[in-house]
């Protein structure tokens, strides 16, 4: 049996969380364990990207969804045999002043309930020249730009229960979780690359001049999410499988008028997420059970 865990029913007194403290995860965990009693234990997280919330589906029991976008929920349940805990949504820096601890904190929360391996989704904007409309992209790396202007989710003083107060962010995407994904992705005949995610600070998209920016850095594709969950994830040891949807090419040319918009974007995520939840499946049967 899955549990639904609706945050936007139980709405928690979010100014009053101190992400930095140990002691109100615990009482965040000790809450969620009130309401899914034992069913709040689970090997594998994932954390759906926007309008990605269908991964949700795979856990059966779970009704399907209709409204593509971020929900909320954290869900339960079982997939290909593995636990796993389901974030519907995540929480975005641009919408919480910045504050990246709180936002990766679903992270932290999830680690409570066993979390050792993470599979990490978004939506975003391609901009390698090979990538088309709809392909996946499996995070090899990262360029976190709030992180690198001091926005890190660690920044603070370290209660070291959470882990290390320098962290090795070297193999943040796990190689061998990377070449397993694109076993599957040939076996399922799909397209998948892998390449550089950059997050940028959102929530305006990038202009032209940034995403050539970032192109001669050698990023594939961007968005506003991600990076702060990885980092936190890597501090509690957890092992991450990213992975990003292309919903639109970014733009590289002021003469050019391409607009984003994040209908554009939900609408790609709802056209395309079905193939994302079939690869995610695949990668969950082929991992070994914890
Ligand atoms: O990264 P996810 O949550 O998929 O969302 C992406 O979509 C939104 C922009 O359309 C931004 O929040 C960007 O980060
Ligand atoms: N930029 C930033 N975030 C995004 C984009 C983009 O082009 N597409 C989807 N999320």
């Amino acid at each position: 049996m899955s549990v639904i865990i609706n945050n936007n029913e139980a709405q928690p007194a979010r100014a009053q969380i101190d992400p930095r403290s140990y002691e109100d995860l615990l009482i965040i965990a000790a809450t969620i364990r009130e309401i899914a009693g034992d069913r709040a234990q689970a090997d594998i997280g994932i954390i759906c990207g926007s309008g990605l919330g269908g991964l949700g589906n795979l856990i059966p029991g779970f009704p399907p969804l209709h409204v593509p976008g971020h929900k909320g929920i954290m869900l339960f349940g079982r997939i290909a045999g593995h636990r796993v805990v389901c974030l519907q949504g995540r929480f975005h820096p641009y919408e919480y002043n910045m504050n990246l601890a709180l936002c990766a904190l679903p992270v932290r929360v999830i680690h409570q309930f066993g979390v050792r391996t993470l599979l990490v989704s978004n939506a975003a904007g391609g901009i390698n020249p090979n990538f088309q409309y709809g392909d996946l992209m499996l995070i090899k790396d990262h360029i976190f730009l709030p992180g690198l202007a001091g926005m890190s989710p660690l920044v603070g003083i370290n209660d070291d229960r959470f882990g290390a107060r320098f962290v090795s962010v070297h193999d943040s995407y796990d190689r061998s979780f990377r070449k397993l994904a694109l076993d599957v992705a040939t076996n399922q005949g799909i397209r998948v690359f892998e390449g550089i995610y950059v997050m940028c600070g959102g929530p305006q998209y990038e202009s032209p001049a940034e995403v050539s920016l970032f192109k001669t850095v050698g990023a594939d594709a961007l968005g506003m999410s991600t990076c702060h969950e990885v980092t936190v994830a890597r501090q509690c040891g957890i092992k991450v499988l990213g992975m990003s949807l292309i919903t639109n090419i970014a733009n590289l040319d002021a003469d050019n008028s391409v607009e984003v918009s994040h209908e554009e974007v939900l609408q790609a995520a709802s056209e395309n997420g079905a193939r994302a939840a079939q690869f995610v499946k695949g990668i969950l049967e082929k991992l070994p059970l914890a």
